[in-house]
């Protein structure tokens, strides 16, 4: 269990009200919330919000990302493209909590324009509160880290 406790947060111009209620959920449950914006609504691009979250993962300075935009898949796209990212879009909390127990993934991706809150602060809790099971998941990551291996 690490004790990096510091979990980056980033989404598009779609997302800001679910970002934020998902940043108060996560520091009452004793997270450290990075959140790296927009700071607007005013029309931005998912990419560079995706990659700039998934970094501060990748570099070690954050243990999770959760990252959100409409439908939390292009955002999604643009983290994986950042080495070390493994990350899903959920709609439901067991996907949410298997990429935990069995793909490790360390962001998570939700649709603002999928889920509704209630949801969206279950899907966070079945991720953050799941571990990976390792054995016969490490050497499937692995394979996703290094697929000549
Ligand atoms: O879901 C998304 C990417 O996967 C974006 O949030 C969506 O494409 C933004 O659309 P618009 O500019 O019409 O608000």
């Amino acid at each position: 269990m690490s004790d990096n406790k510091r979990i980056a947060l980033s989404s598009d111009h779609a997302a800001l009200d679910l970002r934020q209620v998902i940043v108060d959920h996560i520091t009452a449950l004793g997270w450290e919330a990075v959140d790296i914006g927009p700071k607007t609504t005013e029309s931005t691009h998912y990419p560079k919000h995706g990659k700039a979250a998934a970094e501060l993962v990748a570099s070690g300075d954050c243990r999770f990302g959760i990252i959100l935009c409409g439908t939390g898949q292009g955002i999604m796209m643009a983290a994986n493209k950042v080495a070390g990212i493994r990350c899903g879009v959920c709609t439901d909390t067991f996907s949410a909590r298997m990429i935990r127990q069995h793909n490790d993934a360390n962001m998570l991706s939700i649709g603002v324009r999928v889920v509704g809150e209630g949801l969206a602060l279950d899907i966070v809790d079945a991720f953050l509160t799941a571990d990976f099971e390792g054995g016969r998941h490490a050497r499937r990551v692995d394979m996703i880290e290094a697929p000549e291996a």
